[in-house]
């Protein structure tokens, strides 16, 4: 279980969060849902320690962190941003493996294993070696969840995970999440579309911008 108290956050006087809390369980497709800036994205990058949180107390697998002008540094979120953000220059092998190996210190022989098993479950064993122009969306979609399965993160974070694809892939993303979700997986989805979320949520939280 993911619970969160009393966030709060603010761009210079901008307050985009004010006390917020949520919780949601293990194995559950958290939707958060709003139309453009009430902070949806926000919220996803200071559960993967991307932007700092300015106060908040994080509560997760019965471990309590009281957060005040810092990130959340636990690395529980892989975040499967949007429109994918591959690494055009690197194949779908090297977009996986290069963070782990760099920024991680995970061993290149353990970091190329992992990354084919993660490929092999997403049907894309025929793709190592292809560059992401030449993949399809869908395709593109499946390497950045396959790279943000890398950190083995207990949590999956998609940012608009729809908003590059059309409405037959739209549906795809819909079922890789539900497949996801009984393979045990715990899922947050940030989207503005209530039809997607409506789809895919077992929760959904709404999030809309402040005067
Ligand atoms: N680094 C930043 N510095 C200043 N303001 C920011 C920064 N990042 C986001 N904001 C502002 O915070 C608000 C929330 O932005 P955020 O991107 O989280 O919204 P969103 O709900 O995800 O919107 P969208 O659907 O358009 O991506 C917006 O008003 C945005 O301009």
């Amino acid at each position: 279980m993911l619970e969160i108290k009393n966030l709060t956050k603010k761009f210079g006087d901008k307050i985009i969060f004010d006390q917020f809390n949520f919780t949601f369980n293990d194995n559950e497709v958290l939707v958060i849902l709003g139309p453009s800036g009430g902070g949806k994205t926000t919220l996803l990058r200071m559960l993967a320690g991307l932007e700092k949180i300015d106060e908040a107390t994080i509560i997760f697998n019965n471990e309590s962190y009281d957060l005040k002008n810092e990130s959340f540094d636990k690395n529980i979120l892989g975040f499967v941003f949007q429109d994918f953000q591959l690494f055009p220059h690197k194949t779908v092998l090297e977009n996986l493996t290069l963070s782990p190996i760099y920024t991680q210190k995970m061993n290149k022989i353990k970091a190329i294993d992992k990354a084919r098993e993660a490929l092999e479950r997403l049907d894309l064993s025929d793709f190592e070696n292809a560059y992401p122009y030449s993949l399809s969306g869908g395709q593109k979609q499946r390497v950045a969840l396959a790279r943000a399965m890398m950190i083995d993160p207990e949590i999956i974070g998609y940012d608009e995970p729809t908003s590059a694809l059309d409405t037959e892939l739209r549906d795809q993303v819909a079922d890789m999440i539900i497949e996801n979700k009984m393979l045990g997986m715990t899922q947050i989805v940030v989207t503005h579309d209530p039809i997607f979320a409506e789809k895919i949520a077992d929760q959904i939280l709404k999030v809309n911008p402040r005067d």
